[in-house]
């Protein structure tokens, strides 16, 4: 089997992607955030108190005559930037362009925290990381993905996610006309559960290529990049007026500032982020301030290559005996 879908961003800078998926039956369709630095597939539900849910689609067991209730089960979850959800757990049918996975665990909300009811074009999550990371107890679920693999014709599933624009995640194969070139392939930790790899170096602009294992995640779910300090500062100290701001939570510079654009390896391979990634968002609609795409991990205890970096190739997560990523220039 295979699928494919769109990877649409819900607002005009990318801050996240939503795809349409389908539950029970007969099918409700939902815009989910596929969300490969997680494991919890959950959604807004008919179980969500109504004065946590503005404008989202939800989920309705009961109005599905394949749902089943998981009894006995629940799951908690907390992400990176501090939002959360916690619920009860029901199996269902669950397409995903056109890839149905039956029986597979839904975590329905019970209660989420307030930036996911601010968020009204996003009505869950799809987790793509490895289920060992899943929250259900008291026994844990499968991913789409790892049910979905036994009948997939690859094990694999890619992101061709774009900038300000609609991209597409494949299920079951690798679509040759999404990427030029070769596919560079390096070695996953699937501890604790995050697609962990690493970087074979960086540079900045059109500086000497500074080669440096540098460990992290390829996180779909993130908005930004995250890396170390080090290599933070010496990006932002070619740009004029870029300062650390406490007040702001990040480095911040002027908009009308040139960026240098910056190249990550894998393995033998450079993918390089054009600037225009990394000039985010101004920090206000009014503001002639703007957030970088790329910040420091210090504190975090991980660094992450989030959509502002994962955006500039298209990605091959390989679910093959060991694991691994791959890159494509695009
Ligand atoms: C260690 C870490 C992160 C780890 O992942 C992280 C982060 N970065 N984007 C996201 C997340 C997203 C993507 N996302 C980011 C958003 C931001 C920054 N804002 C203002 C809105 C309205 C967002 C929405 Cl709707 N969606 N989603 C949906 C979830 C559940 C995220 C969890 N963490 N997260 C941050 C900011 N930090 C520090």
């Amino acid at each position: 089997d295979t699928g494919s879908a769109a990877a649409i961003p819900i607002n005009e800078v990318d801050i996240a992607y939503v795809t349409p998926v389908t539950i029970g039956t007969p099918p409700q369709t939902l815009m989910l955030d596929l969300d490969t630095g997680s494991s919890d597939l959950w959604v807004f539900s008919s179980l969500t108190p109504s004065n946590q849910v503005r404008g989202q689609e939800i989920y309705s067991p009961t109005k599905s005559s394949t749902s089943k209730l998981l009894s006995g089960h629940t799951w908690s979850i907390r992400y990176g930037d501090g939002s959360g959800s916690r619920g009860t757990v029901y199996t269902d049918n669950f397409t995903i362009g056109g890839l149905e996975v039956k029986s597979q665990a839904v975590q329905a909300a019970l209660e989420v925290s307030s930036s996911f009811t601010q968020e009204q074009s996003l009505d869950g999550l799809v987790g793509l990381g490895f289920s060992a990371l899943n929250t259900v107890r008291p026994s844990s679920q499968l991913t789409f993905f790892d049910n979905a693999r036994p009948n997939l014709d690859e094990e694999v599933f890619t992101a061709d996610l774009k900038y300000h624009a609609t991209g597409s995640y494949d299920f079951g194969f690798i679509d040759s006309k999404k990427y030029a070139g070769n596919i560079t392939y390096t070695a996953v930790q699937q501890s604790p559960g995050y697609w962990t790899h690493s970087l074979s170096g960086y540079s900045v602009g059109s500086g000497a290529f500074q080669a440096s294992q540098i460990s992290g995640i390829s996180d779909t779910g993130t908005t930004l990049v995250y890396l170390p300090t080090a290599i933070v500062t010496a990006y932002y100290r070619q740009v004029q007026g870029a300062q650390n701001s406490q007040y702001y939570g990040g480095y911040v510079f002027p908009c009308s500032s040139t960026l240098p654009t910056f190249t990550f390896g894998i393995e033998g391979a450079r993918f390089t982020i054009p600037a225009s990634y990394i000039n985010y968002t101004r920090i206000s609609p009014t503001s002639t301030t703007c957030y970088g795409g790329l910040q420091s991990s210090s504190g975090l205890g991980i660094n992450i290559f989030g959509d502002v970096a994962l955006k500039a190739a298209f990605v091959v997560f390989s679910g093959t005996n060991p694991p691994r990523i791959g890159f494509a220039i695009k």
